[in-house]
């Protein structure tokens, strides 16, 4: 029997991915197939649109999230510029072969091959021709409007971490690198590990937050700083994290972050003491609470 199988490129593997993917697998539970959640190596906007991308999760991240889901296999297909400038068709007789599959999901806003030329309409043109049933959702919604990537991005960037938790489904997390800060911290009284970010991953909003650190596999309250400090002139992190009750080196290390919620915005301060002053009020405010 052949398999049912979700396709898309699944950044952030959100509620909208997951209601598409449970469908290929109710499917394939029916008629006794294998499930399958096909999708590429890398997100085609890194190829197309590099420079403005920004991804709720790295490749690595997608594939092991997507390994998690019902679907008995995930497929990972090579993603070229070659692979994608195909006509529709070509496209279609690429990806899936001699392979006849049972079922094919997707959104309705689907689309492929050559400048994303290809539509539902056209699926099910090759579709019909193979017998291959195209099963085209309509996209699940969530607070009246449709969950998708693009719309969990904009909520971070404006720092609603709880909206965006709720439409993926499961907490939004980045992890990223120590590196060596200017050492003011720890004489202010608030020691940070700065975080090396890939500009691809800087999703969340510039400001401050209250989040949870995850350390050599233990879960830590945090206080944290996104965007560089405008007090100071010769900072340079974009993300400056406070571990509550944490002391130890950690440079070189990485940790993952789950920002949890927004706090205010960044602030340049007049004073060390006012910054301070305010800086400890949400490191306490971050204790009480989370
Ligand atoms: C919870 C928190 C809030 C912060 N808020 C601000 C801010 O509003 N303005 C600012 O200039 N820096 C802010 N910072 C960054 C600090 O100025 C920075 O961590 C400090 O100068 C130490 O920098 P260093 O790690 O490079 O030594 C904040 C840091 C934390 C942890
Ligand atoms: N809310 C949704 N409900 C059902 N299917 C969805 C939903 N969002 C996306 N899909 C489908 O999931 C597959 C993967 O889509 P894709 O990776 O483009 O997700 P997306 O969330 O729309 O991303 P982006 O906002 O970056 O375009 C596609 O078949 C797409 O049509």
């Amino acid at each position: 029997m052949g398999a049912s199988c979700a396709f898309g490129v699944f950044d952030g593997v959100h509620k909208g991915h997951q209601f598409l993917i449970d469908s290929a697998c109710e499917m394939a539970r029916e008629n006794g197939g294998a499930s399958v959640a096909l999708t590429f190596d890398i997100d085609p906007d890194e190829v197309f649109r590099p420079d403005k991308l920004k991804k709720l999760m790295t490749n690595e991240e997608r594939i092991q999230a997507l390994s998690r889901t019902c679907a008995d296999y995930v497929v990972v297909l090579p993603f070229t510029r070659e692979f994608a400038s195909q006509l529709p068709m070509d496209f279609l007789a690429t990806t899936f072969g001699e392979e006849i599959i049972y079922s094919l999901h997707v959104g309705n806003d689907f689309r492929f091959g050559c400048k994303a030329q290809g539509t539902v309409a056209d699926l099910k043109a090759w579709g019909d021709g193979l017998g291959v049933r195209i099963c085209d959702h309509d996209l699940k919604s969530k607070y009246g409007s449709p969950i998708t990537a693009t719309r969990i991005r904009g909520l971070l960037s404006c720092g609603d971490c709880e909206v965006a938790t709720k439409l993926l489904g499961h907490p939004y997390t980045f992890t990223g690198k120590v590196l060596e800060g200017r050492h003011e911290g720890a004489d202010m009284g608030f020691a940070t590990a700065n975080l090396e970010l890939p500009a691809m991953r800087q999703v969340l909003g510039e400001g401050v937050y209250a989040a949870y650190g995850y350390v050599d596999g233990r879960k830590y309250k945090v206080a944290m700083s996104v965007g560089v400090a405008p007090t100071f002139e010769d900072a340079t992190a974009t993300c400056e994290a406070h571990i509550l009750d944490f002391e130890g080196d950690i440079y070189g290390d990485t940790i993952t972050i789950e920002p949890v919620h927004y706090l205010r915005p960044m602030i340049k301060f007049e004073s060390t003491d006012e910054l301070i002053a305010t800086v400890m009020d949400n490191i306490a405010w971050t204790r009480e609470n989370l």
